[in-house]
């Protein structure tokens, strides 16, 4: 499986909240080094399926594999394996802002089985300059603008050398020409290797960085032809 050129392969899956089907017969693949985008309306299932994907929801029915891990049979005590592999963003930024930027990030190093201090300190500081943040580290959270704080929180899913980032409206909160700046952190991160899986509901974004898009809809997953994407209501 580590050798599959698939980051995310689903199968047949059903996607649940509690006991209610939100999506079912989802069958999609995102390679290697891919960047993919997820569409979709308020409520028609894009966060849960990310959340199947990182294990924060079981996956009741079918196949899935994400970055070697089989989500179907997965153990409990393997999730932060899967995790480690995995980088994470949210819209909201869900930083600790009871501490510093660099604090934030030895604090996931540690909770992931680093213990040489300086190498930490040095990881912190790669994955800061990576972002073009290098000088914030002893800095709150909260003395940084919207922008920086996502970078922030970009910089904390790249810690782990992640091969795929899941990405969960990462640009809802901000304003356009600071989307923009996020956007292509992401393109390059992705150009670096690492496959992007992007919830949006941001038609701009899509329309000026053409990649592959699925969209959730009734209660399905498909992939959204160049045709269906130039017409108005897309997310339908
Ligand atoms: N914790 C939960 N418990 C039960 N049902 C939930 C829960 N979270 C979401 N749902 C329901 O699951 C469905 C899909 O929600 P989901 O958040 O995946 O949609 P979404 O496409 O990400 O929406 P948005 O664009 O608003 O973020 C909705 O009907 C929602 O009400």
């Amino acid at each position: 499986m580590e050798n599959s050129p698939a980051v995310i392969e689903l199968r047949d899956a059903r996607i649940m909240q509690d006991f209610h089907t939100v999506l079912q017969n989802v069958s999609l693949t995102v390679a290697k080094g891919e960047f993919a985008y997820l569409v979709g309306r308020t409520g028609s299932g894009k966060t849960s399926l990310l959340k199947t994907l990182y294990a924060d929801l079981p996956l009741p029915e079918g196949m899935g594999t994400v970055v070697g891990y089989p989500l179907q049979k997965l153990a409990e005590a393997k999730v932060p394996y899967l995790r480690r592999k995995l980088g994470i963003v949210f819209q909201d930024f869900q930083l600790l802002y009871d501490r510093s930027v660099a604090q934030n990030l030895l604090f996931v190093l540690q909770a992931t089985g680093w213990h040489d201090r300086a190498k930490m300190k040095q990881r912190v500081q790669d994955v800061l300059m990576r972002v073009g943040l290098s000088s914030v580290g002893t800095k709150m959270p909260h003395q940084l603008s919207g922008g920086e704080q996502q970078r922030v929180v970009i910089a904390r899913a790249l810690l782990n050398e992640p091969v795929l980032l899941l990405a969960d409206e990462p640009t809802g909160n901000l304003d356009p020409d600071v989307t923009d700046g996020i956007m292509r952190l992401f393109l390059e991160i992705n150009n670096a290797g690492t496959a992007v899986l992007m919830a949006t509901h941001n038609y701009d974004l899509i329309h000026r960085y053409p990649k592959r898009v699925f969209r959730c809809a009734n209660g399905q997953v498909a992939v959204i032809n160049n045709e269906e994407l130039r017409i108005k209501n897309w997310e339908g």
